[in-house]
C-alpha cells in the first residue's frame, strides 16, 4: 500500500492493481489548514462519523478533491481512489469474470476402475468498490458525475441497505457483500461543468449529504497560494487581488481559479521579481494565465488582456494610493505627537 501526500496527489497511480489500489493518506506540508478550511472538515467528517456519503460539489479550482484526501485522511482509513469517467460499467467498480480455472481428477488406483472428475470455474475478480466494502476502506470517487448514471448503480443499495449487490456471484453464496461498518464514500462533482458530464442520478444525490463549496475566504487563497508557489505572503497577496478582481469583475464568476493565482505565483518564484505592473515577468504571466475565453466557447473573452492590464494598473494605483495615505498618515501622526 503506497503513502501519499493529500495536497499532491497527482502522485496517485489509478491503473494499478486492485489490492494496490489503497492508499494511505498522509498530509502533505504544503496543506493549508486556514479557520474556513476548519469549519467545512469539521462539518464533512460530523456527516462522515454519522455514517453518511459526502458530495463536495463546487466548481472548479474550488478545492475539493484536496478536500476529500484531507477529509479521507481524517478518517484514519486506506482509502481508494476513482476518477469518473464515461466508459466506465458497473463491472468497472465492482468487478467481473476474468478467466477459468479448469481442476481435473483422475483416479485409476485400481487398474480395472478409471474415474474422472473435471470441475470448471469462472475467476472473479473484485474491483475497487467491491474491495473497499469488503475491507471498510473509504472511497474518493472523484467527479463521479462524468461515469454514465447507472454504471453508479452499485451505490444505491450500498448507502442505503448497506449490501453490495454482485450479480456475477450469484449462485456461489456470495451474491451480495454486506458493506464493512467502517466504509465511507466521499464524492466530489462540478455543477458548473459543461461538457463530458451526465446528470447524477436524484436517488443516490438524495443518500449523500451534499456540501456546496465555493471559491475560498482571500486569507485562505493567499496561504495556500503562498504555500504551494514558495512566494511570500505579500507577493502571494498581490497576485491573489488580481486573480479575484479578474473573477468578481470578468463575465464568467468562476474564472479565474485559485490554480491561477498558484501559477503567476510559482512563475513569480521561479523568475524572481516584485507582483508589480512594472515587472514584465508578472505582467505577461498575467495575460497569458489569466486571459480566456467564456466556457460556452462564445469568441468574447470572459477576461481580456486589456481587461488584465487595467486591472493591474487600477491595483498598483490602489497600492500607491495606500502608500502614500499610510504615509501621510504616519507624518501626521508624527507632527501630532510632536505637538505640531
Ligand atoms: N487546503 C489546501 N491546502 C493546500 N493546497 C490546496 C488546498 N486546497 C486546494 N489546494 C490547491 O488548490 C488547487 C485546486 O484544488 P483542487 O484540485 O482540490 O480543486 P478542485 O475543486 O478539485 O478542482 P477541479 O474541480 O478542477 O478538479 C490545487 O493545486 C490544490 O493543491
Amino acid at each position: 500500500m503506497s503513502v501519499v501526500p493529500f495536497a499532491s496527489h497527482d502522485a496517485v497511480d489509478p491503473d494499478a492493481g486492485d489490492q494496490s489500489d489503497s492508499i494511505a493518506l498522509a498530509p502533505s506540508e504544503a496543506f493549508v489548514s486556514s479557520a474556513a478550511v476548519k469549519d467545512i472538515t469539521e462539518r464533512a467528517m460530523a456527516y462522515l462519523e454519522a455514517g453518511y456519503a459526502l458530495h463536495l460539489s463546487g466548481p472548479p479550482g474550488t478545492g475539493k478533491t484536496t478536500l476529500a484526501f484531507h477529509v479521507a485522511a481524517q478518517l484514519g482509513r486506506p482509502a481508494i481512489l476513482i476518477h469518473g469517467d464515461h466508459e466506465f460499467g458497473s463491472s468497472d467498480l465492482i468487478g467481473r469474470e476474468s478467466g477459468y480455472r479448469k481442476s481435473r481428477l483422475v483416479d485409476n488406483y485400481i487398474p480395472s476402475v478409471f474415474k474422472l472428475e473435471e470441475e470448471g470455474r469462472a475467476l472473479w475478480i473484485d474491483n475497487r468498490i467491491t474491495t473497499a466494502c469488503r475491507l471498510g476502506h473509504s472511497i474518493i470517487y472523484d467527479e463521479f458525475n462524468r461515469s454514465k448514471p447507472e454504471a453508479n448503480n452499485p451505490f444505491l443499495s450500498i448507502l442505503s441497505e448497506g449490501v453490495l449487490n454482485i450479480p456475477g456471484l450469484h449462485g456461489r453464496g456470495e451474491g451480495y457483500v454486506k458493506v464493512h461498518p467502517c466504509f465511507r464514500a466521499i464524492f466530489t462533482s462540478n455543477p458548473a461543468e459543461y461538457a463530458g458530464v451526465y446528470r447524477a442520478q436524484d436517488a443516490l444525490l438524495d443518500r449523500m449529504i451534499t456540501l456546496e463549496l465555493g471559491h475560498y475566504d482571500r486569507e485562505t487563497e493567499i496561504a495556500i497560494t503562498a504555500s504551494k508557489s514558495g512566494v511570500d505572503p505579500q507577493r502571494a497577496a498581490r497576485v491573489v487581488d488580481v486573480v479575484r478582481a479578474c473573477r468578481v469583475e470578468g463575465k464568467d464568476p468562476h474564472f479565474p481559479t485559485l490554480r491561477a493565482s498558484i501559477a503567476i505565483a510559482r512563475v513569480l518564484a521561479t523568475r524572481g521579481g516584485e507582483a508589480s505592473y512594472r515587472n514584465p515577468v508578472f505582467l505577461w504571466a498575467c495575460r497569458d494565465i489569466l486571459s480566456h475565453t467564456t466556457p460556452n466557447g462564445k469568441s468574447d473573452q470572459a477576461v481580456s488582456p486589456d481587461f488584465i492590464d487595467l486591472i493591474l494598473r487600477r491595483s498598483e494605483c490602489a497600492e500607491e494610493d495606500g502608500k502614500v495615505t499610510m504615509r501621510s498618515g504616519r507624518r501626521a501622526a508624527a507632527r501630532a505627537k510632536g505637538g505640531k
